[in-house]
């Protein structure tokens, strides 16, 4: 491991990363990759959950292509330096901002959105300019296999890596000395990889879990409502850090609730589930009996049915669930649906804020005015309001969690940024020592007069107001410089 990142280190140094051109050409080398074999990783997805080839693209692919294109679009306005407003006594000089790259990126990926997960990271990080190793997760592993096959073959395999295996290469990997980290899985292993990287003061990107909540509130079209959740929840068999966890919603709802899921459900995957390729299977055997044992002593109201030797779970809905019951304690990520009964939205946002903060928070409500005070007297990673799971697609709102469920954000140009350090930089020139003896010692009244006059003025009026700043700045310096040889 050492020798690898020593190595991408080393063509990171040499500057082949950096211009703008080979970025581009990296990432649309990426682009065709997932063009040209479309086929190949399908199939890897479709082999490690059980998913269609519609769904595999539509989840997962097409992100990846959108996150491109918007590079591609962009990255020539985003890599250029930002000038920034000035003051009196830095008028004259060049203040900017210039993105600069952070150096060699670990990207930790999980399993339940394989290629995503590890390829929306990667485009980020490769516009940013950054050398980058990827560890796929090894429960994934026809996925992982696929992208150390075709990565080095589209890719400079001096700058980027796969490295494949479990917790002993992983342990390995973090290890090293990288400049910047992002981590997607569950939370336990966010501290190990946090610790890890405060050895070298690495930056990290922590893309947790948590429990989501759903509020529904009274008067709602119901249709409407559940055929969005049932979507968002039993996508990918409830295995989405983003799926409604649960609902919160007033008790005399909840048996509608369960009819119009019930009803969505069948319009969705047919009378048969177990038939139907859009529902995905339970990604091991140790996750199925996990969720299986979070079914005990539950009232189950709808699904409930299980097969260990495919790991099916059927869409599931727990009604009347107790907050203290172990389905209530912990993150579900699988099919099942517990609908938690509150008096109203003063109740759901107090056991909204009594727990956790979670990755996304879900409204459903025509009253906007409740739906702002939920959202300003709650927290989470994200919200997504009348839908669920939608703020994810958008790559112009960062996407990452708060609190347990996650620290940093990325998509979009909130990746470039976070692959990104914005170094600031001011230029001046060795002429004009005058006005610079206003800071250098000894000290006095005036000076500091002079300095404030100097430092609290900005500099940001339009071309008339430039023009008579300078001049000011002009006949300040002037006075200056007179004052003080005097003094
Ligand atoms: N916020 C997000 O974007 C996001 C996305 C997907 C999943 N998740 C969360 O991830 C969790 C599910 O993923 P998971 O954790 O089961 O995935 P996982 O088991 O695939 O683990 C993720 C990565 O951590 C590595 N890993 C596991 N144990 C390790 C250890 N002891 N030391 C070092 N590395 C280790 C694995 O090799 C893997 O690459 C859920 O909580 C889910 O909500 C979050
Ligand atoms: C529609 C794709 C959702 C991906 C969510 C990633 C987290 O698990």
């Amino acid at each position: 491991m050492e020798s690898l990142v020593q190595q991408l280190r080393q063509t990171f140094r040499s500057g082949r990363s950096r211009p703008l051109r080979f970025r581009l050409q990296q990432l649309q080398a990426l682009r065709r990759m997932v063009q040209e074999r479309e086929k190949d990783i399908l199939s890897a997805i479709a082999a490690d959950l059980c998913k269609s080839e519609f769904n595999a693209y539509s989840q997962e692919v097409i992100t990846v292509l959108g996150e491109i294109d918007l590079m591609l679009g962009n990255l020539h306005e985003w890599v250029t330096a930002k000038p920034v407003k000035k003051n009196l006594l830095t008028m004259m000089d060049e203040a900017y901002i210039q993105p600069e790259p952070l150096g060699v990126i670990l990207i930790i990926g999980a399993w339940n959105y394989p290629f995503v997960l590890t390829m929306q990271p990667l485009v980020g990080a490769i516009a940013a300019g950054n050398a980058v190793i990827i560890k796929p997760s090894e429960l994934s592993e026809n996925t992982a296999k696929i992208l150390a096959k075709l990565l080095p073959q589209y890719l400079d395999q001096d700058l980027y890596a796969v490295v494949n295996g479990g917790v002993e290469e992983t342990t390995k990997l973090l290890e090293q000395r990288f400049d910047h980290i992002l981590y997607t899985g569950n939370t336990a292993v966010g501290k190990i990889v946090m610790e890890a990287a405060a050895k070298y003061l690495t930056p990290v990107t922590l893309e947790l879990g948590g429990k989501s909540p759903c509020y529904i509130d009274e008067d709602c079209d119901l249709g409407v409502v559940c055929r969005r959740i049932t979507w968002g929840k039993y996508m990918n068999c409830g295995q989405t850090c983003i799926a409604p966890d649960y609902i919160l919603c007033e008790a005399s709802l909840q048996s509608q609730i369960v009819q119009k899921i019930k009803e969505t459900v069948k319009e969705f995957y047919g009378e048969n589930i177990k038939e139907s390729p859009d529902y995905e299977r339970i990604i091991n055997l140790r996750h199925f009996k996990r969720i299986q044992s979070l079914l005990e002593g539950q009232k189950i109201a709808f699904g409930g049915e299980t097969d260990e030797a495919t790991r099916y779970i059927a869409p599931t809905v727990l009604t009347d669930v107790d907050p203290e019951t172990r389905v209530m304690q912990e993150e579900i990520f699988g099919p099942v649906l517990p609908i938690v009964p509150v008096k109203n939205a003063d109740e759901a946002i107090n056991f909204i804020n009594k727990r956790e903060k979670p990755l996304a928070l879900y409204i459903f409500s025509h009253n906007n005015k409740l739906i702002k005070r939920m959202i300003d007297e709650t927290s989470s990673g994200g919200v997504t309001v009348n839908d669920v799971i939608m703020h994810f697609t958008l790559n112009s709102l960062p996407f990452g969690g708060v609190g347990s469920s996650g620290m940093g954000a990325y998509h979009g140009k909130h990746s470039f940024d976070t692959f990104s350090h914005q170094r600031p930089c001011l230029l001046k020139s060795l002429k004009r020592e005058g006005a610079n003896k206003l800071r250098y010692p000894p000290n006095s009244q005036s000076k500091v007069d002079w300095a404030k006059f100097f430092v609290l003025k900005q500099f940001n009026k339009g071309k008339l107001g430039l023009l008579l700043l300078t001049f000011l700045g002009v006949v300040a310096a002037v006075i200056i410089k007179f004052t003080l040889e005097c003094a």
